[in-house]
């Protein structure tokens, strides 16, 4: 293995890949590294989601709330959301739906507000990853964060438009009824018992909500077993006789729902969850396939349970006096700490003349430590961020870059190259200038946004517009839909030509997580697609208004 890479992929398969800045002296990505090819926005995005996103902070350590914890509400409202899968038509399944259902009975419950609220809140919704991903993350986290098993994660879900049948087993059903229920949504008798076990380890029965099951009115929540955690006791308690799992002994016989169901084949399921890892790894693989039950016709993707060795953010660009910068970060997993380090940002230029062959280079202008959440925590897995900003000649301008990592201590530099072919900058032409747009605080009435401004490469009769996604919704109550909108970009007064590049500028919300960009310059057409607004690091600009 001299110059070739051999990369592990997340989906398991070994790939060899050669470089085009490899030399004998360069070691290529070390070994058994996850990796993708990179631009693959939401692949990049689910690893931010999963190992980054504030949502790790609501679930870390079981949290309480509302006389149950935030994870049961979670894992409650994904199974709800995805019992609409019918295995027969193939329609239904994970597909936020459950935002156009929480009228009915079977959906009643606070929780299933609160959720949605806490997963609008982070404001994190993108074209690739909607409110159904964003379901399907809060269930692992939930699993995850009260000591449960680490369930692989894929993005990809399709958020629905309206409400899918009313298909949500109750407890008053008989076990017919579940059975059937169950098999619908794609899951055999035993099954059912695995899943319902695994799920009722969580929370528990509101009595408002469940009067008929819950009545005792001093209680307001009765738990299903005595622990918060995500453990097989629920199902100790149950052999043992001991469960307060009121779906089991509560004083309603027709609602002791899950009675009938641990009970449906002589609690020979129920016994093998006696062993912890029996319970734990069929939780894992049930639940995944729970989160995963989409319709037919969406396909998920790679499934991530590590995170990637190195992620590089979207490359940001700024045009000023015949110089061009870029700013990015690359994250990488599991670094030591060495003062020694150096970590340097080399790139191509566009004609292949200015650069030297072996890159112009720029190093690193710092580092953070990056908290991978709780899949890091339990995986044991740190990481750092180099930041970068390049100075660059834009007349002969970028085409591509990559990165080499010295520990300076003999050892060979490790180069991270996208597999050989460097994180290509596809065109140079429209792009978002991070130097010149703002972030505008209005400081009388408070409110903000952000003055985008386009750089153009031609005169003023080329045009730009964008289209923004924006996840914020102002309603009171779900359905919380983002906002997409196409906007043509006016001539920026403020920003005059200036060396061959003519600004054009929007005012967009400060929620707004991902654009495309499309801009014409005579006859010919450039985009950017998914061009990440999460990372931009705009000016304050404070304004008395
Ligand atoms: C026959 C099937 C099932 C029935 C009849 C049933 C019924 C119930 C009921 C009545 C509650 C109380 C809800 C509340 O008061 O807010 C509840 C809670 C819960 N259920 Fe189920 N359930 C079933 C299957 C499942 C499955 C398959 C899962 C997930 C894998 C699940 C996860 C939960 C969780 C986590 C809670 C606690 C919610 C909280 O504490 O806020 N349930 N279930």
């Amino acid at each position: 293995m001299s110059i070739a890479s051999l990369q592990y992929l997340c989906n398991g398969q070994f790939s060899l890949q050669r470089s085009t800045f490899s030399s004998l002296k360069k070691v290529h990505i070390a070994a058994f590294l996850s990796t993708f090819q990179w631009p693959n926005p939401q692949l990049a995005y689910t690893d931010k989601m999963i190992y980054e996103s504030g949502l790790n902070l609501l679930a870390q350590g079981c949290p309480s709330r509302d006389n149950t914890t935030v994870p049961a509400q979670w894992l409650r409202i994904a199974y709800h959301d995805m019992s609409t899968h019918d295995v027969d038509d193939g329609t239904g399944g994970l597909d936020a739906s459950i935002q156009f259902e929480l009228d009915r009975p079977q959906n009643i419950g606070q929780g299933m507000f609160d959720s949605l609220n806490d997963f609008r809140n982070f404001l994190f919704a993108a074209p690739f990853f909607g409110m159904a991903d964003t379901i399907a993350l809060g269930a692992v986290l939930a699993v995850a964060g009260c000591g449960g098993p680490l369930i692989p994660f894929s993005a990809g879900r399709v958020d629905a438009t309206e409400a899918g049948p009313a298909t949500v087993p109750e407890p008053q059903q008989d076990l017919a009824s579940h059975t059937e229920a169950f098999r619908h949504q794609g899951f055999t008798p035993t099954e059912m018992i695995g899943l319902v076990a695994c799920g009722h380890t969580l929370g528990g029965v509101r009595q408002v909500d469940f009067p008929l099951v819950v009545t005792d009115t001093e209680v307001d929540v009765q738990t299903f077993d005595t622990t918060t955690n995500f453990d097989n006791i629920v199902v100790s308690e149950y052999l043992q006789n001991t469960t307060q799992n009121i779906l089991v002994v509560g004083p309603n016989v027709t609602t002791r729902s899950d009675f009938r169901i641990f009970s449906s084949d002589g609690n020979v399921t129920m016994q093998s969850f006696l062993s912890s890892d029996t319970f734990n790894e069929t939780c894992g693989n049930l639940i995944e396939r729970m989160i995963n039950t989409v319709p037919s016709g969406v396909t998920l993707a790679r499934a991530i349970s590590e995170p990637f060795n190195y992620v590089v953010s979207e490359p940001l660009f700024s045009y000023r006096n015949g110089a061009m910068s870029m700013a990015t970060t690359l994250r990488i997993v599991n670094i030591s700490d060495n003062p020694s380090r150096t970590v340097n940002m080399l790139w191509a230029d566009r004609q292949g003349s200015s650069c030297p062959s072996s890159g112009c280079t720029s190093p690193s202008t710092g580092s953070l430590q990056a908290s991978l959440g709780i899949f890091g925590g339990i995986q044991g897995l740190t990481a750092d961020r180099y930041t970068f900003n390049a100075t660059i000649n834009a007349t002969t301008s970028i085409s591509k870059f990559w990165f080499e990592i010295n520990e300076n201590d003999g050892s060979d530099p490790i180069v991270v190259d996208n597999g050989g072919s460097g994180f290509v900058i596809g065109q140079d032409s429209v792009f978002i200038d991070n130097g010149r747009s703002k972030f505008v605080f209005l400081t009388v009435s408070e409110i903000s946004y952000q003055r985008l401004v386009v750089a153009v490469r031609g005169d003023t009769s080329s045009s730009v517009s964008i289209t923004t996604f924006d996840p914020h919704s102002d309603a009171s109550t779900p359905p919380y839909l983002p906002t997409i909108m196409t906007t043509n970009l006016p001539l920026d007064d403020s920003n005059p030509v200036e060396g061959g590049y003519t600004f054009f500028t929007a005012n967009v919300t400060g929620t707004v997580t991902f654009l495309n960009i499309s801009g014409n310059v005579g006859d010919v057409s450039y985009a950017q697609e998914n061009f990440d607004m999460t990372v931009v690091d705009f000016p304050f600009a404070p304004i008395s208004q």
